[in-house]
């Protein structure tokens, strides 16, 4: 059985091979309840696929993913969803010809009753400041605003982990100050928690608890985004790659 002193996520010696390529080799995480874990690294790190094979939108080649006391059968995305396992896409994910509204319902299906589910499509629209666009076509609405509403759908779901793909790409300064303030306000609950995989490095390290940091599907450094900032290894892939820590 779970209890709160177990991580929430625990990633077992998971590899993911596409023919020659070893995508990711040999990862090992854990995330714990309460906290915000990012997993950051240049392009082609492996991150996206560590993401597909959390959530079981992949197998993986070898390994063990285990989401709240229970081993999750690799390549079944219901049966991660359904354990409270929700994640964004890094392209987003919402239905254009649908209204914010009716999108964010879209989130609260599974695991939210249907008596509550009105009550939560308002509440997640308000928090991340949809209210006002909430009859509005998805379709019809700037790129920013699209991105929250594929947040506010998976957070409409009530997930006990949240797996954000990227969720500041394209946002402008307000927006990406909402969005912080949400996952703030979202690991306050100590039973939940966010795995986070993002480039942009300011937010990542004024909002996450701890990061690990994938290079060529392998592991490269973990810690605190103070003890991250400050590893030689982690500012030489970086700056091969151009970004800056
Ligand atoms: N379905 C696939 N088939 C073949 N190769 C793939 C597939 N998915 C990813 N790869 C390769 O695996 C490696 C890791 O890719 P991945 O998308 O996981 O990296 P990433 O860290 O998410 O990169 P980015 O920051 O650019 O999104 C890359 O070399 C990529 O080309």
């Amino acid at each position: 059985m779970h209890t709160e002193t177990e991580p929430l996520l625990k990633v077992e010696g998971v590899s993911r091979r596409f023919g020659g390529l070893m995508a990711v080799n040999a990862l090992n995480l854990e995330v714990r309840p309460g906290e915000i874990f990012g997993l950051i690294g240049p392009n082609g790190a492996g991150k996206s696929t560590t993401f597909n094979v959390i959530s079981g939108f992949m197998s993986p080649t070898v390994g063990k993913v285990t989401f709240a006391g229970q081993e999750l059968p690799g390549g079944r995305v219901g049966a991660a969803s359904k354990a409270g396992l929700v994640r964004t896409f890094q392209h987003g994910s919402y239905v254009r010809s649908m209204s914010v509204g009716d999108n964010i319902r879209l989130g609260t299906l599974a695991r939210i009753a249907p008596s509550r589910r009105a009550e939560k499509v308002r509440e997640t629209a308000a928090l991340l400041g949809l209210t006002d666009v909430v009859d509005e076509l998805a379709g019809n609405l700037s790129h920013g605003l699209q991105r929250l509403v594929s947040i506010a759908i998976a957070i409409a779901a009530a997930p006990k982990l949240l797996c954000l793909d990227e969720p500041l790409t394209g946002l402008n300064e307000t927006e990406v100050a909402t969005v912080l303030r949400v996952l703030d306000g979202y690991r306050k609950s100590k039973d939940r928690a966010i795995l986070l995989v993002e480039h942009n490095m300011k937010a990542v390290m004024t909002i996450c608890d701890r990061i690990h940091v994938l290079h060529h599907g392998e592991f490269l450094a973990a810690g605190t985004p103070v003890e991250i900032q400050s590893s030689k290894a982690v500012i030489e892939a970086y700056l091969g790659a151009a970004h800056a820590v």
